[in-house]
């Protein structure tokens, strides 16, 4: 398949490299230090075992209108910069292009629907906790590396299966789901929770599920995204706030969020999609949502990066 990845770096750079090594024909859009780095030394998947995965050779630019009519787009940058690059993806997509968006939460494929039409879009769940290391190099922390794909309709296309055999055959846990949507849902409604919780305390998930006052605060977050999911008849189970923490409570002490690391660094936060998308959908369906909007509303200051005086 003619694969364009747009957004090279933890996911694009990670799920890309594996389906260029299954074969398929993969173009890299990046920009500055990385592009020059895969370009000139290939791109590498690091892990504390140091390299562990490697691609030469790769097909890499920073003109995404210069690619033409890829059978499918891979779209892998933070949702900040999805309207900018959609805007351009629009040109260069054929009339039979598959559009498959690997970032975090719901917002992204209505937004793609929107731009591409139903029927070109696919939905993707990537499960993986990685990071641009340094130039060329994906630095993956963890054994994670799973990925679910689907069809909003439900259909086993020919699209998804091919894609679901290459990420298996490089040793990714790769499953076709028959809802979609749902499972887009059940990670939604996780990570709100995490990512949330993890910036306003700065801490990592094992306090804030050890403390009563922010456990409950926690709980209310799966609350709300959950009875928003069932108000857009979303087949999430009645319980699955109660599987959201009981999975709260398994995942590591110290797990965070890839929205605490970017507030860490100072970074712009994906907060308007993951708390603050819960809030705008949540006021289409006539839902209450006030500790998505407490959380949406005081980590406001941090949004556009280091928060100003
Ligand atoms: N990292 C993870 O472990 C996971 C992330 N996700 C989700 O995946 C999505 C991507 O995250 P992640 O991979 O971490 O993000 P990264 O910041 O690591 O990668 C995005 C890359 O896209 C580049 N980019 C953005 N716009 C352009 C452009 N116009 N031309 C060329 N390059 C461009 C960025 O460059 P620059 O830095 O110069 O802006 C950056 O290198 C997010 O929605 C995230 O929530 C989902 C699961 C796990
Ligand atoms: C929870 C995790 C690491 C799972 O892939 C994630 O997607 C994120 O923190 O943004």
């Amino acid at each position: 398949m003619k694969i364009a990845v747009i957004g090279s770096g933890g996911v694009g750079g990670f799920y890309g490299l594996k389906l260029a090594r299954a074969g398929h024909d993969v173009t890299f859009v990046a920009r500055g230090a990385h592009l020059k780095a895969m370009r000139e030394s290939g791109l590498h998947i690091e892990n504390e075992s140091g390299i562990v995965e490697s691609l030469s050779n790769v097909k890499a630019t920073d003109d995404i209108l210069g690619l033409a009519q890829p059978e499918l787009i891979i779209i892998a940058v933070k949702m900040w910069d999805l309207e900018e690059i959609t805007a351009k993806l629009k040109q260069i997509a054929g009339p039979h292009t598959a559009v498959l968006s690997l970032q975090n939460g719901v917002i992204k494929d209505i937004m793609l629907k929107r731009a591409f039409g139903e029927a070109a879009v696919m939905g993707g769940v990537a499960y993986v906790a990685t990071s641009i290391g340094r130039p060329g190099v994906i630095k993956q922390v963890g054994p994670m590396q799973r990925i679910k794909l689907g069809e909003y309709d439900g259909r086993q296309t020919e699209r998804c299966k091919e894609l679901v055999q290459a990420f298996a055959a490089m040793g990714v846990d790769a499953t076709l789901a028959d809802d979609i949507e749902r499972v887009l849902w059940e990670k939604y409604s996780f990570l709100v929770g995490l990512s949330s919780m993890t910036c306003l305390t700065h801490l990592t998930i094992g306090p804030v599920r050890e403390h009563e006052g922010s456990r409950a605060l926690l709980q209310s977050i799966f609350d709300e995204v959950v009875a928003l999911a069932q108000a857009r008849n979303v087949g999430l189970p009645p319980d699955y706030a109660s599987q959201c923490m009981q999975l709260a409570d398994d995942v590591a002490y110290s797990m965070t969020s890839s929205m605490f690391h970017d507030l860490e660094k100072g970074n712009r936060l994906e907060l308007p999609w993951l708390s603050g998308g819960v809030v705008s959908l949540a006021r289409e369906a006539g839902v209450p949502v006030p500790a998505n909007t407490f959380a949406t509303q005081a980590l406001a200051p941090y949004v556009n990066g280091r928060a100003q005086a």
